[in-house]
């Protein structure tokens, strides 16, 4: 049951641009929901409140959140959306206006292989440098080409004003330079309202200011309504105190009800951590499966890699010499998918290739080379860069020097050879395992590959992946046209909606946790990985990205750090 004391119901009678300010579960986008229900009638029949957020794991909270406020038929008067999905329906629309050609993606899987290895500067000068050559636009360039449209023509402006009078901003102290010019522009002619906690702010890698505040109430002087410190998520409960606590150390020698901090000693054991939190993990779930059957969990980590090893470590059961046994446990994993998209597009073309008997070991070069320089989104080690050089020296001279290359182009010579030696039966299933399993070896980057491959989710039975190439086994005998059907289908997939649930147990980085919220959080450093302070100087910034995760629990956050390395802001 939402409650609206006065200053809510205060904001809910105000037409003017809005900011709301407030701590986290401070009900932000909860009344942010109610105003969009709120001014449904004031609508014209064409017309939608556009409520904008980053991720689309965010946007699906959001929606399901929404749901408890807003009824079916209020739904239909709201678009909830990213801000990318909002600004590439704008481009594509209005392609003529910024292009003289009809304007493609680069996806990100193709922009990682495209751009291995540079840093964030270079890496924005080669975007636009692509999409001046190939009109191929890269998602980075989405806000950025949207203002330039909307500064360009004031008609568009308007039209969209027209059609979305109200925007609301979400997580507004996360935008960056390009997104503030296009929000400078919607906000000429529609209704802002946003929402920000300027100690969330930690996309400050991706342009975020903490200016943005003070420039939205500077431009466009909203009527403020702060929320400090209200907890609605885990209210009853110390978790937010310390999550403001922690912002100036006051947490340091004082004792939380609902925060544990658990030293784990690493004794002799390399898995020491991995064992405790898993351990922990089981009894969690235990006593959470005995009180509902409806809840959620999140495992979270300071880096990818860590958060890999604890999906591992989950997923694999372990037997000690003592026959206690650590069981498998199901989990959702928010990886970067560049690596499994990669791989499941390898997978597709060697697919096409094999079943006309014409896969070559160049073929096979070319994508795993793909996939070395694509996978972590193209920030890959100096190893793997020197790999990548000379795989693709390999392609042009059909030369190679070192054991490890020569070793690893006569695997890709034995798996073109297999792949054209696969009987395929059109059931696609079976056929994609087959292929899947020539990649099934010790070796270092055919074994990446693989356990990529076991991330996609696109090819379950009735996606359209599946009956599209079920139509192309029908049509041919063969899967000619299964790569590009697959580079598709995942090209869709950065705009679908269609993603986990965060019932049950969920490992993601900090960073991905973001507006999410889960009923126990489970926060997991080791000595030399994954540690939430990395560097001295960045003190404050590690401060924020802890508040975010302590306070995405509503009933109780832990943090796990090593006796021998405590993490340093506790
Ligand atoms: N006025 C309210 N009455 C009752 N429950 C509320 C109210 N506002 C928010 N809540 C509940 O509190 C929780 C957090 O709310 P919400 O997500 O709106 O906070 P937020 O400020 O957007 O959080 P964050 O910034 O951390 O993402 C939700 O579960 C929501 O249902």
């Amino acid at each position: 049951m939402i409650e609206l004391d006065d200053e809510r119901k205060k904001l809910l009678q105000t037409d003017d641009h809005i900011l709301v300010l407030g701590g986290p579960g401070s009900g932000k986008t909860t009344i942010a929901l109610c105003k969009a229900k709120h001014d449904i009638e004031k609508l014209k029949p064409f017309q939608k409140i556009l409520f904008l957020s980053f991720a689309r794991a965010t946007v699906v909270r959001v929606y399901k959140q929404s749901q408890g406020i807003l009824n079916t038929t209020d739904l239909k008067n709201i678009e909830i959306s990213t801000y990318h999905a909002f600004e590439w329906k704008l481009l594509k629309s209005n392609a003529m206006l910024i292009s003289k050609h009809p304007l493609s993606i680069l996806p990100p899987h193709e922009a990682a292989v495209l751009f291995r290895g540079l840093s964030e500067d270079d890496l924005k000068q080669a975007t636009s440098k692509e999409f001046v050559n190939s009109e191929k636009l890269h998602f980075d360039l989405f806000a950025s080409e949207t203002a330039r449209l909307l500064s360009q023509s004031d008609s568009v402006l308007k039209l969209i004003s027209d059609l979305y009078p109200i925007i609301i901003l979400d997580e507004f102290q996360d935008t960056n330079q390009d997104e503030w010019d296009m929000i400078c522009s919607l906000g000429q002619y529609s209704t802002l309202v946003a929402l920000a906690d300027p100690e969330q702010r930690i996309y400050d890698f991706r342009g975020a200011s903490p200016a943005r505040v003070g420039e939205y109430i500077k431009l466009f002087s909203p009527s403020s309504f702060d929320f400090g410190k209200n907890n609605k998520r885990s209210s009853g409960t110390d978790i937010v105190e310390f999550g403001n606590d922690l912002l100036t150390g006051a947490n340091i020698g004082k004792e939380y009800h609902d925060v544990s901090i658990c030293l784990y000693d690493e004794g002799y054991h390399n898995k020491s951590g991995l064992i405790k939190l898993k351990s922990g993990l089981l009894s969690i779930i235990r006593k959470l499966n005995n009180s509902s059957s409806n809840w959620s969990v999140a495992i979270l980590t300071a880096s990818n890699s860590l958060m890999i090893d604890v999906s591992d470590f989950l997923y694999n059961s372990q037997r000690f010499s003592n026959e206690h046994v650590l069981p498998s446990i199901t989990h959702n994993v928010f990886i970067d998918m560049t690596g499994p998209t990669l791989s499941a597009i390898a997978i597709a073309s060697v697919l096409e290739l094999g079943s006309q008997c014409k896969c070559s070991v160049s073929n096979i070069v070319n994508l795993l080379e793909k996939h070395i320089s694509g996978k972590n989104s193209g920030k890959i080690s100096n190893a793997d860069n020197i790999m990548c050089d000379a795989l693709l020296s390999y392609l042009k001279t059909g030369k190679t020097r070192g054991k490890n290359r020569e070793n690893l182009i006569s695997l890709c010579e034995r798996l073109a050879d297999a792949a054209n030696k696969i009987v395929y039966t059109g059931n696609i299933i079976d056929d994609w395992k087959a292929v899947r399993e020539l990649f099934n070896d010790p070796n270092k980057y055919l074994s990446m590959l693989y356990r990529d491959s076991f991330h996609v989710r696109l090819l379950r039975k009735g996606s359209a992946l599946y009956s599209t190439l079920s139509d192309l086994w029908r049509t041919n005998l063969n899967y000619f046209g299964a790569q590009i059907a697959t580079e598709n289908a995942f090209t869709q997939e950065y705009f679908s909606m269609d993603i986990q649930d965060s019932n049950g147990v969920n490992v993601m980085t900090i960073h991905k946790s973001k507006g999410k919220e889960f009923d126990v959080v489970i926060i997991y450093e080791e000595k030399y990985k994954g540690r939430i302070l990395t560097n001295p100087e960045e003190i404050d910034k590690a401060r924020l990205n802890l508040r975010v995760a302590v306070t995405r629990a509503k009933k109780k956050t832990f943090v796990l750090t090593p006796c021998s390395k405590p993490c340093e802001l506790l």
